[in-house]
């Protein structure tokens, strides 16, 4: 069109062409001059082609005005390419600008909801005890939840008088807990004293103590709950048997008593009755007249005898029922005990534990000094146990463990102590005994375990172990007695397994 407009002045430099409209060259040239117009009131350069517009119009120097359009043309595309990028960043900065404010919104309402969420229900749940503070944070909650989000000032005020109230609160649970663990360490304390038999709650008492000893969790404090209550009610029930066996004791007795009284009143009316006879005695005068007394006589001394024969029996029969009630009363009273060890005990082997372990060892080494009677000890490591898991299995390394202590418990006598010490390691207690005669026990155990063979999935697995035995001295400490045992046995691991070696004495040890 432009080019249509101005097509005859172009023409005009080149060679002109024969039939232009001078109409559409004046309107042409007025539309010229208001675009000139338009770029004169323009600022920078674009008022410049307005000059120069202008000029080549009033000069009707058409070829000029057609360069300056084509410059303007030029430098308006210039202009928009420097343009453009500046005006993209500053749409892309506000673009930003609105995208962050979206984002920061959304961050902020996302804030608000949380907030709110702990507040309602979270905090709550943590103060369950305390109904005021819980009012407090859940009116909190709400004015977060109402207020808009340039509007928190209230509800942060709220917050903070509740955070402040939450110092005080908090101190005085610490102060509550403390207290309340002082109780249960006075409480343990008595337990011994309040039982019946202080033995009867030791190892209950000892799991109490240890456990206030450590760090408290919520797994150790429900085992140690389970613990207490199994033995609580296994000493409830042997408890029960024990009083009953008491109560028949007593009844026993009241009806041997009785039966005394019946007894004795028919032994007091024999006398009397012989004194009768005596006196009638005195005036018989014939053989006739002694005939009835003597029969009298023999008629009541046979029936006392009678009566006396079965008090002599019911006598005998009362006290073999006495000593087997004392005895029942006693293994009743001992299970007590034993039920108390179970806070002490391995709950796979059911063998002491190592706590037990090492009090058992106290109380026997203590026997031992004071008593001046011989106490061996022996350290058992089953051999090559990784293997046998690798090869059957974790379960079968298990049942290996357990059916090494029934052999343990069914070769050595009542008194022995058997605890495991840790993995496969088994520590034997023999009150009493000679070096020499622990190594024997150990040695029968050895051939035992290759007489009860154990077996996984009727398959015959060979389960032996190294150990090591020591004569306690009574002037060694417990871990230094444990280490020389230690030794011992690994001593017989070193010599070739399946064997049991003798600890050097203590003052060996000591000079070595
Ligand atoms: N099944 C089972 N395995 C256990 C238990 N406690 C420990 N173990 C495993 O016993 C193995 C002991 O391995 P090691 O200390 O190498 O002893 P070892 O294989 O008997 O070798 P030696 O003592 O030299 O004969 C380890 O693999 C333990 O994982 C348990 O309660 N059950």
């Amino acid at each position: 069109m432009f080019k249509k407009v101005l097509g005859q002045s172009i023409e005009k430099a080149a060679p002109a062409p024969s039939s232009v409209n001078p109409a559409l060259v004046e309107s042409a040239g007025n539309v010229l001059h208001a675009v000139a117009e338009q770029l004169l009131q323009a600022r920078g350069e674009l008022s410049v082609f307005g000059s120069r517009l202008n000029r080549s119009l009033q000069r009707e120097d058409w070829p000029l005005a057609t360069r300056t359009l084509l410059d303007l043309v030029e430098t308006s595309a210039e202009l928009s390419t420097r343009v453009t990028p500046a005006r993209h960043e500053a749409a892309d900065h506000l673009l930003s600008r609105q995208a962050h404010s979206a984002v920061s919104d959304a961050s902020a309402a996302a804030w608000k909801g949380s907030v709110s969420a702990l507040l309602e229900t979270g905090i709550p749940a943590l103060l369950p005890a305390d109904a005021a503070i819980a009012e407090q944070v859940r009116q909190a909650a709400r004015q977060v939840e109402k207020s808009g989000l340039d509007e928190t000032g209230e509800a942060l005020e709220r917050i903070h008088a509740f955070v402040t109230s939450c110092n005080g609160h908090g101190a005085s649970i610490d102060a509550r807990q403390a207290l309340l663990l002082d109780v249960l360490r006075q409480l343990t304390a008595n337990v011994a004293v309040l039982s019946e038999q202080a033995s009867w709650a030791h190892g209950q008492v000892a799991n109490i103590e240890s456990l206030l000893a450590g760090p408290l969790s919520v797994d150790l404090l429900q085992a140690a709950i389970e613990n207490l209550k199994d033995v609580a009610q296994r000493q409830g029930d042997i408890r029960k048997d024990r009083d009953s066996t008491r109560d028949s004791v007593e009844h026993m007795l009241q009806a041997f008593l009785s039966n005394l009284d019946t007894v004795a009143s028919a032994t007091s009316q024999y006398h009397a009755r012989i004194g009768d006879y005596a006196e009638q005695l005195a005036s018989v005068l014939t053989a006739e007249q002694l005939q009835p007394i003597l029969a009298g006589v023999r008629r009541d001394t046979a029936a006392v005898e009678v009566q006396a024969r079965t008090a002599r029996e019911q006598v005998s029969a009362a006290r073999s029922e006495l000593h087997e009630a004392q005895a029942r009363v006693r293994a009743l009273e001992a299970k007590l005990e034993e039920m108390s060890e179970l806070a002490r005990e391995d709950p796979l082997t059911k063998s002491l534990n190592r706590r037990g372990m090492m009090e058992a060892l106290g109380r026997e080494m203590n026997r031992s000094k004071r008593y001046r009677i011989p106490l061996c000890i022996a350290l058992l490591d089953i051999d090559n146990f990784k293997q046998l898991n690798d090869r059957l299995g974790h379960q079968a390394g298990d049942n290996a463990l357990v059916h090494l202590v029934t052999v343990i418990k069914a070769t050595l006598r009542q008194m022995d102590v058997i605890a495991r010490f840790g993995g496969e390691e088994f520590l034997l207690l023999l009150p009493s005994t000679s070096l020499d005669d622990a190594m024997l026990a150990v040695t029968r155990i050895q051939r035992e375990l290759t007489r009860s063979i154990f077996m996984h999935e009727h398959q015959r697995v060979l389960v032996t172990f190294s150990a090591g035995a020591a004569l306690v001295d009574g002037n060694e400490s417990q871990d230094g007695l444990i280490q020389r045992v230690d030794a011992a046995l690994y001593r017989a691991k070193r010599e070739g397994k399946n064997r049991v070696v003798a600890a050097d004495c203590a003052a060996a040890e000591l000079a070595a």
